[in-house]
């Protein structure tokens, strides 16, 4: 049986007051539940989140981290910081890091390897553009982002690869892919996977859907076959609307 996931990715939101008092009600509502939740606060709040969520079942995951192991790059975290505060997940390739920030897929593929180098898991992030879509050549970014991300891979490594598919018209912007469109790109992107590493890792693959869930359409996304989770923004930053998105299994 597939990992089910649902991941609250509350990007440049909340402080560390209003971050203590969001984990502390999510603890105490979230239901008893096979799939894992994720949340992933600041780089400045995640050691109080960590601390914060000791034994509760929940795991506190970086939204982002450097590729390098150390050095001069004001600013910048390293991943042997987060492992050491007891962060052991981190989001790669947000459509946000790579539209603002300018990460292309090979900087994706060094910061993939420094993860794994130092045991963490990724959640992978990609996901056309708007103009993509209408020019018919979603599949086809799609293909090149996993290609150049994550293919040079080894079969090993991806039992620490969760995959988030976000389409770029769909993250905070109310419109959301229809469960549909959803379950064609998960089935494409599981082929795809299929075709290089083989079936089993394929089929043991968590792909997240994340793009504009909210606690009236995850139920029904959910329900397709190759959508095992959701990575939410907005929703995720109130608990009863996040828990409500997790209940949707
Ligand atoms: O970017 C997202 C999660 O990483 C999705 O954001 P929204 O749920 O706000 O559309």
């Amino acid at each position: 049986m597939r990992k089910t996931i649902v991941a609250g990715n509350w990007k440049m939101h909340k402080t560390q007051k209003e971050t203590v008092a969001l984990l502390e009600e999510i603890s105490s509502k979230k239901p008893n539940t096979a799939t894992e939740i994720i949340v992933a606060p600041t780089f400045v709040n995640l050691s109080k989140a960590v601390e914060v969520t000791k034994g509760k079942g929940i795991t506190v995951a970086a939204q982002n981290m450097h590729q390098a192991e150390g050095g001069a790059f004001t600013g910048e975290i390293a991943a042997s910081m987060l492992t050491d505060i007891g962060v052991n997940t981190v989001i790669l390739g947000h459509s946000e890091r790579r539209a603002y920030f300018h990460e292309t897929d090979a900087l994706l593929a060094n910061k993939v390897n420094t993860a794994l180098k130092h045991e963490m898991r990724v959640i992978f992030c990609f996901g056309e553009e708007l103009k993509d879509r209408q020019q018919n050549n979603h599949f086809n970014i799609v293909e090149y982002q996993l290609r150049d991300g994550l293919f040079h891979l080894e079969k090993k490594d991806w039992a620490h690869i969760v995959l988030a598919y976000e389409p770029v018209w769909a993250i905070g912007t109310g419109e959301t892919a229809s469960p549909e469109q959803a379950q064609e790109m998960h089935q494409f992107i599981r082929s795809l996977v299929e075709k290089v590493y083989g079936f089993e890792i394929a089929d043991n693959l968590t792909i997240l859907y994340g793009g504009s869930v909210k606690p009236d359409n995850a139920k029904e996304i959910f329900s397709k076959p190759d959508v095992d989770g959701g990575l939410i923004g907005g929703a995720a930053l109130k608990a009863d609307d996040f828990l409500a998105i997790v209940n949707g299994f």
